[in-house]
């Protein structure tokens, strides 16, 4: 079994994100001694494991409770923020205690909101078990539910202490998933790492086979761009004048939109992956890059079986949606473009005409 790899993100309060497989032996170190209690948050489906850490840190001697939330997004309202809020209250949850969550990106967006405002803040590890978790969700900070307004509307940057991304759970992680989680990982491809877009375009089933040696490459690379950006720019302020984390957020603004109008039951990696597409035409039609490059987004996304495209008759619907978008300012809308290969860039208030023309690209 090859060694783990250990990927710094190198905030103020610095953490490790550890990759490999087979490590379930990471967690025990990881939680202070000074930790009487932990809570571990996990899906439904995911109850064997969840069961599996809670029985190893209580044989270790803490008080140790499982708290199940629903699979998915469900697990992300108030009302099951409510239920975790109460189990605390009820176990006698201190500020010396640790929540761990454990689950694909919507359990550890909750666990970590749970963290971030129980006694309003108190310490969690996340162990993600999906490849969307392990690249994106569980690392840099961000945790949220949603709001029947839009998709993560609130929230707190919150940063876990440590990251445990075990790629042996991956095993039970249905395809779909995979290429749910390969949106995220392609999109730090466009905006900073084009080795990962080399990789794909290289032999896509390799990277949707989750044993293999060039999915966890490019796991890794995922993580490494996000870490640096999360570093520069934890809060998203940019404020030293660069696009600094909101270049994270490339896609996002039509497929948190899409997210919204399908009521949330639509894959988060497959809404961005068409988010994407559409930024790009977007930067297309205002000469911002070629053809060749929108075609790129297409390739590389469709090859690993991910929507590239939307319904037509619903643009009034998404438009309102993407105005609820945390990158909007007053009126104006802003995006996330590429000027070209790894140049993301803040595209402030397009013409209204121009995302029209743009949608009706990817909506044909
Ligand atoms: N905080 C962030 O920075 C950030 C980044 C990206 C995405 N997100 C959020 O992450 C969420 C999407 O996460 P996701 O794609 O992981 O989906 P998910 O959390 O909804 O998980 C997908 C499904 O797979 C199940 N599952 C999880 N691990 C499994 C495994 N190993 N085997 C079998 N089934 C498993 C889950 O229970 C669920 O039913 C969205 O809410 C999105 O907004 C957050
Ligand atoms: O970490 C970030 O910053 C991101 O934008 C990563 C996104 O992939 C993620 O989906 C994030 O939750 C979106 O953030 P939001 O601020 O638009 O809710
Ligand atoms: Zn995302």
């Amino acid at each position: 079994m090859s060694e783990p790899t250990r990927i710094n993100v190198a905030t103020d309060a610095p953490y490790d994100v550890v990759v490999g497989s087979g490590l379930s032996a990471e967690l025990p170190a990881l939680v202070p001694e000074s930790a009487t209690r932990v809570a571990v948050i996990h899906p439904a489906s995911m109850r064997g494991l969840g069961e599996a850490i809670r029985a190893r840190l209580g044989s270790e001697g803490r008080e140790a409770h499982a708290i199940e939330i629903p699979d998915g997004e469900a697990a992300k309202t108030s009302e099951v923020a409510a239920f975790c809020w109460s189990v605390l209250g009820r176990t006698g949850f201190t500020r010396s205690d640790v929540v761990i969550g454990v689950g694909g990106g919507a359990a550890t967006d909750l666990a970590g909101f749970i963290a971030a405002t129980w006694l309003r803040g108190v310490s969690h590890v996340l162990i993600p078990t999906t490849v969307l978790g392990m690249v994106d969700a569980a690392v840099g900070g961000k945790t949220a539910i949603d709001t029947a307004e839009g998709k993560n509307l609130v929230g707190a940057f919150h940063e876990p202490i440590g990251v445990i991304c075990d790629l042996s759970l991956l095993g039970t992680l249905p395809l779909n998933e995979v290429r749910s989680g390969l949106a995220e990982v392609v999109k730090c491809g466009f905006i900073a790492d084009p080795v990962i877009l080399d990789r794909v375009e290289a032999d896509p089933n390799a990277v949707l086979d989750v044993h293999s040696d060039v999915l966890r490459e490019i796991v890794e690379r995922g993580i490494q761009v996000k870490a640096r950006v999360v570093a520069g720019d934890l809060e998203e302020t940019g404020a030293d004048g660069t696009i600094g984390r909101e270049a994270l957020n490339y896609g996002h603004t039509l497929g948190h939109a899409i997210e919204r109008y399908e009521a949330y039951s639509f894959r988060h990696g497959a809404a961005i992956s068409i988010g994407m597409v559409y930024a790009a035409e977007l930067a297309r039609l205002a000469g911002r890059i070629d053809a060749d490059l929108v075609h790129r987004h297409r390739a590389v996304l469709a090859s690993l079986g991910l929507p590239t495209g939307y319904r037509p008759g619903v643009w009034d619907e998404l438009l309102a949606g993407m105005r609820l978008d945390k990158k909007s300012r007053g009126a104006q809308l802003r995006f996330v473009v590429l000027d070209g290969v790894a140049q993301p860039v803040i595209f402030p208030g397009p013409d209204e005409g121009l995302l029209t023309a743009a949608y009706a690209e990817i909506s044909g």
